[in-house]
């Protein structure tokens, strides 16, 4: 490796000010003037490649400097602002949940060299740290106080940078001692021998992908993951959801659940052909009642032919419950209306009867179309095929084989964790395991609500291993549905893996919700023109977390993906049948709604204990009831307390 090659630079301006207007950037070009001194003067291979003005927004930095390490593949990030105390200053809190590693030494170095000048630089709060093979570092706004902490550590960047590019720290360090002997820079150079203290955990952890192998006592002990609101979750969600396109499909059961793309107009009339409403016979109204001879028979069969006769009057015809109308007749009466006068010699005919009411005209016969008629809109564009079943019946009735309808997304379902079975595994649970309940529990949720599933099994914490599983589970889906490995154990990797394996961007990784705390949401863009972005729900391992959560956010975009115009659960005023206590964050407990007729009211039993490890406080349960947080001035709510409640199954 040679330190000659160039080391490429981004300068990364982060102020609201300078976003808004350039001109206003003095730090930016005052830096990139450090690292082209650094090269006149001690020929340090220094290019700025890139440099760029972002706000003190979240988003802009993060995707920038990954951007910048990811693709660009900069050896050196130097992001200046947005360091301070006020308000929107959020650079440090941006970058670093994308390293990989801190350098505590280079922001001390930046630091100390800051502090003999100002004891102000102690309201800066640096970071710097590397991602890839890039270094980062965030340095004040000011335009001195951006120079003087990278001109503190310029001399040791080049070293760092070799070290990275995998360079033999010795050959580096002769190298440079002997170029800054030449140039007469005093180049300290403090080699860190790594000592394996960590055998033990090395050991248990040697699975790790170099990337995430950093042992357990440099985890991160906060979250770096802003704690959001499920509606603010919501809304996020919702910006990466789109109808999807049409396809037409066959009308039968597997309608169920999709919506239909087109308006369906009725083919064939029903009936096809003039009917009778009941069993009896055909008549004549005109002819009264009276004793008539009974000339034919018309039973609803499609063998039988109807009778090419006309009944002439004085003439009467059997006829069953949707029978064809003979040619003449006007009316049917019905069989308890009669009496039979007169059957042939061997009992089989009916010849004569009695009709004893006066019918009228038209009357128990349904005209040809009088039910549907050709060309009524039997089902319109948007309209959902309920699991009732009546559309396919209506569909079916009027002659329509194949309708237009939204295509419903490719989903698939798997489970994370080491300690985690299948549920129908033979052998007897060992110490330390669990069954498998999410996915079954998932798969059959996605099930009766009409969607349908790829099970792609259990995969262990194992970053490789679930990287690969990840990968190759998204290549066939348009939405993952994973469940465990978010929350904040040293082998909760779903979200790194995500974010710096795959490249996926994580839209939200903590809520305010009980259960569900840990919830993420990423996304994956799609890696050719032709391919979409893929989403991917990374649910809590808790079982009525991961539960709780698909009916709350994972549903409502399958049906959203699936055209539904009504894609969210109907709320319904209950009363609270128990008092209840509530949690610091806002609670979707689990209850059992039902109608009480004699207060006239829906009233909601609680499920029992709420913890969310416990599957059965699901048992029955048909509704989540919001409650809100807990306050200093509310703790609980007391039975008979009214409150709203999400409908996610069927009332009793
Ligand atoms: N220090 C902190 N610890 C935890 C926090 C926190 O904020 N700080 N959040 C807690 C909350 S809230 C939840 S919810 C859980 C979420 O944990 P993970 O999503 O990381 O899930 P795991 O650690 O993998 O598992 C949690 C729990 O669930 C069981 N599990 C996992 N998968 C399944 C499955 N397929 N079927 C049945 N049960 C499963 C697993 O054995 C664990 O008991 O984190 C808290 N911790
Ligand atoms: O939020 Mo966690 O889902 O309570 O158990
Ligand atoms: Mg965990």
């Amino acid at each position: 490796m040679s330190v000659n090659e160039s080391y490429f630079v981004g300068i990364l301006t982060v102020s609201d000010t300078s976003a808004k207007n350039s001109e206003k950037d003095l730090s930016g070009p005052g830096l990139k003037n450090v690292f082209l001194e650094a090269n006149s003067r001690s020929k340090i291979p220094f290019k700025v490649a890139k440099t760029k003005i972002v706000p003190d927004e979240f988003n802009d930095i993060q995707d920038t400097v990954k951007q910048w390490c990811d693709i660009e593949k900069l050896d050196l990030i130097i992001t200046t602002g947005g360091t301070g105390f006020g308000i929107r200053d959020i650079t440090p809190e941006a970058i670093q949940p994308i390293l990989n590693k801190f350098c505590s030494g280079i922001t001390q170095a930046m630091l100390s060299a800051s502090l003999q000048k100002t004891p102000f630089a102690s309201l800066s709060r640096p970071i710097s740290g590397i991602r890839g093979n890039t270094i980062i570092l965030t340095v004040p706004g000011s335009p001195k106080g951006a120079r003087e902490s990278v001109e503190a550590v310029i001399n040791v960047l080049p070293h760092a940078i070799d070290l990275i590019r995998g360079g033999k720290g010795e050959d580096v360090h002769a190298r440079l001692h002997q170029e800054t002997n030449v140039q007469g820079s005093g180049h300290e150079c403090v080699h860190v021998k790594y000592e394996h203290h960590f055998d033990e955990i090395g050991t248990t952890r040697s699975f790790l992908s170099d990337s995430l192998s950093d042992p357990v006592t440099k985890r991160q002990r906060k979250s770096p993951y802003p704690m959001i609101s499920v509606e603010e979750a919501l809304s996020i969600v919702a910006n990466h959801v789109n109808v999807l396109p049409t396809t037409t499909v066959l009308v039968d059961q597997n309608l169920i659940g999709m919506v239909l793309a087109e308006d369906v107009v009725a083919k064939e009339p029903v009936p096809g052909y003039p009917a009778s409403i009941v069993d009896g016979y055909a008549v004549i109204a005109s002819d009264g009642p009276g004793v008539y001879p009974v000339v034919g028979v018309s039973i609803a069969d499609s063998n039988s032919k109807p009778s090419e006769d006309i009944l002439r009057p004085g003439q009467i015809a059997r006829i069953t419950t949707g029978g064809a109308i003979p040619n003449g007749a006007t009316s049917v009466v019905m069989i308890e209306n009669t009496t039979l006068i007169r059957a042939s010699d061997d009992g089989l005919q009916e010849e004569e009867v009695e009709i004893h009411v006066q019918a009228n005209e038209g009357e128990n016969i349904r005209k040809i179309g009088s039910d549907t008629s050709v060309g009524t809109i039997v089902a319109s564009k948007g309209e959902l095929i309920s699991a009732v079943g009546g559309e396919v019946g209506i569909l079916a009735s009027v002659g329509v084989k194949e309708v237009k309808i939204y295509k419903r997304p490719i989903f698939g379902i798997l489970s994370t964790g080491n300690e985690v079975i299948n549920h129908n595994d033979p052998s007897e649970l060992k110490c330390g395991q669990i069954r498998d309940s999410n996915r079954p529990a998932l798969l059959a949720t996605a099930k009766a609500t009409g969607f349908e599933a790829k099970d792609f099994g259990i995969v262990k914490d194992n970053a490789k291993e679930l990287e690969n599983s990840l990968r190759s589970a998204l290549s066939q889906v348009d939405v993952l549905v994973t469940t465990g490995g978010v929350s904040m154990g040293e082998f909760d990797l779903l979200k790194p893996i995500l974010e710096q394996s795959l490249g996926a961007k994580i839209h939200f990784g903590r809520l305010k919700m009980k259960p569900g705390k840990p919830t993420t949401f990423a996304t994956l863009p799609g890696n050719s023109p032709n391919s979409h972005e893929k989403l991917i729900f990374a649910l809590p391992g808790n079982p009525v977390s991961a539960i709780v959560t698909f009916y709350l956010f994972v549903l409502p975009a399958l049906r959203r993906f699936s055209g539904y115009e009504k894609w969210d659960y109907p709320i319904l005023q209950v009363e609270l049948a128990n008092s209840v206590s509530l949690d610091p964050r806002p609670e979707y407990h689990r209850a059992i709604i039902s109608f009480d007729k004699t207060k006239g009211k829906f009233i909601a039993n609680s499920t029992g204990r709420q913890i969310s490890s416990r599957i059965l406080s699901m048992r029955s349960c048909n509704a989540l009831l919001k409650l809100p947080g807990k306050t200093d001035q509310l703790s609980g709510l007391s039975q008979g307390t009214t409150v709203d409640a999400l409908l996610i199954g069927q009332l009793i």
